[in-house]
């Protein structure tokens, strides 16, 4: 087996998705509380103090608007999606109170992450609140996203989440100490793994479902979002909480529950994706000046920079850029190739007069390219 019972292990991290279970936000099973969150935002706070960013996965919209809307016996999906949009303005409400300093929501469903245009969207919009020391909170769009509901989850959604916002962690917390050889509700005997160094078969093959009546996936989920995640180079932890000890040893880079590593380091998980998943639609070539900024201060791509534009390419698309003969990387493009094509050696200041409306001032941005 690829897993082991051993000491917790230290670990660092500069970018964390933190997900944040229904049973943690309604330990009832309905309504909104403070009770579990308070230790959280303590950590949030003093990481944040440090120079950390966090981008929150909230769950508990459907159980925070339930007493709204009281019905007897099982909720229909109907009813649970209004009940979601009730609960959503309790819970943002709920999370407004514990931080001094700004949230914003973000509703999502699986299509908006898998469609081109608003994945860049979510994408800026992530960088930008971050850029702002804004925290941003997301949750899946549950009144308009049928089949989310139904089998959607927020683990995964995390995950996906971890991915868009380029976090090096995913922290799961939930209402068990961390992945257990067996289901520990049912298991009295069941040992907690401290480090899980492949999610595979056999590990998988200890999940179980969910053991309260608010959560959704149980283990499994967390086991298939710490898989997604290991295979983009990003960590994945799964702790307690209920627990305040668990901030209390996260805050002194302590895991107080099970980590599990990283398949391989981020920026080769990003080099494989852009060189292996994604072919080039188009070419640029750069000048010295860029070439500069690119190798030796891993600078963004300005359009200031860029000598001529080849190929029919659509915003989001990968690119090679070149300078010379010498093939020096391959980004995402934040423009088509007309755009691009237009602002091509203007001033960033320029852009937005060139194009005629307002846009990005980069066209390139570093945390989309990979030197080669
Ligand atoms: N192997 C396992 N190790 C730990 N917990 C497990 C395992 N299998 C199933 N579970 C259950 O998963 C539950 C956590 O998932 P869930 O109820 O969906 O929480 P959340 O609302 O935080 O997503 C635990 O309370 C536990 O009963
Ligand atoms: N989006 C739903 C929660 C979905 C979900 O995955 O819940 P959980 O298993 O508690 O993380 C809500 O806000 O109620």
């Amino acid at each position: 087996m690829s897993h082991s019972i051993e000491q917790p292990n230290s670990f660092t991290w500069q970018r964390a998705v933190i997900k944040v279970g229904s049973a943690l936000i309604a330990p009832d099973g309905q309504g909104c509380r403070t009770e579990h969150l308070l230790a959280l935002a303590q950590f949030i706070n003093a990481s944040r103090r440090q120079g950390k960013e966090v981008v929150l996965v909230s769950s508990g919209a459907v159980a925070a608007g339930r007493n709204a809307m009281p019905i007897d016996g099982k909720p229909t999906l109907a009813q649970k999606q209004a009940m979601a949009a009730v609960g959503q303005t309790r819970m943002m409400a709920n999370w407004a109170r514990l931080f001094d300093f700004p949230t914003a929501q973000i509703l999502l469903t699986h299509g908006d992450i898998r469609d081109r245009d608003r994945y860049l969207n979510i994408k800026s919009t992530l960088r930008e609140l971050l850029a702002h020391q804004i925290i941003p909170i997301v949750n899946e769009n549950d009144s308009v996203a049928t089949e989310e509901l139904k089998f959607g989850d927020n683990d995964n959604l995390g995950a996906l989440v971890a991915l868009v916002a380029e976090a090096d962690t995913l922290m799961i917390c939930t209402d068990v100490d961390g992945l257990y050889d067996a289901d520990p509700r049912k298991n009295p005997g069941a040992q907690l793994l401290t480090s899980v160094s492949d999610v595979s078969r056999d590990i998988m093959a200890l999940a179980g479902g969910s053991g309260s009546t608010v959560g959704t996936g149980g283990m499994l989920t967390k086991l298939q979002a710490a898989k997604k995640a290991s295979a983009n180079g990003i960590q994945t932890l799964i702790v307690n909480g209920h627990k305040t000890s668990s901030y209390a040893a996260l805050g002194q880079g302590q895991v107080p529950g099970t980590l599990f590593h990283p398949a391989l380091s981020r920026s080769k998980a990003k080099k494989q994706w852009l060189r292996h998943s994604l072919k080039a639609k188009g070419k640029l070539q750069i000048d010295s000046g860029a070439r500069q900024a690119l190798v030796t201060r891993g600078a963004s791509l300005l359009p200031v920079g860029i000598l001529s534009v080849e190929g029919h390419f659509a915003a989001g698309d990968a690119l090679e850029i070149w300078h010379d003969s010498e093939l020096l990387a391959i980004g995402l493009s934040l423009f088509d190739a007309d755009d691009l094509t237009s602002i091509k050696g203007a001033q960033s200041q320029q852009v937005e007069a060139l194009l005629g409306y307002a846009s990005h001032d980069v066209a390139i941005h570093r945390d989309d390219l990979v030197l080669l």
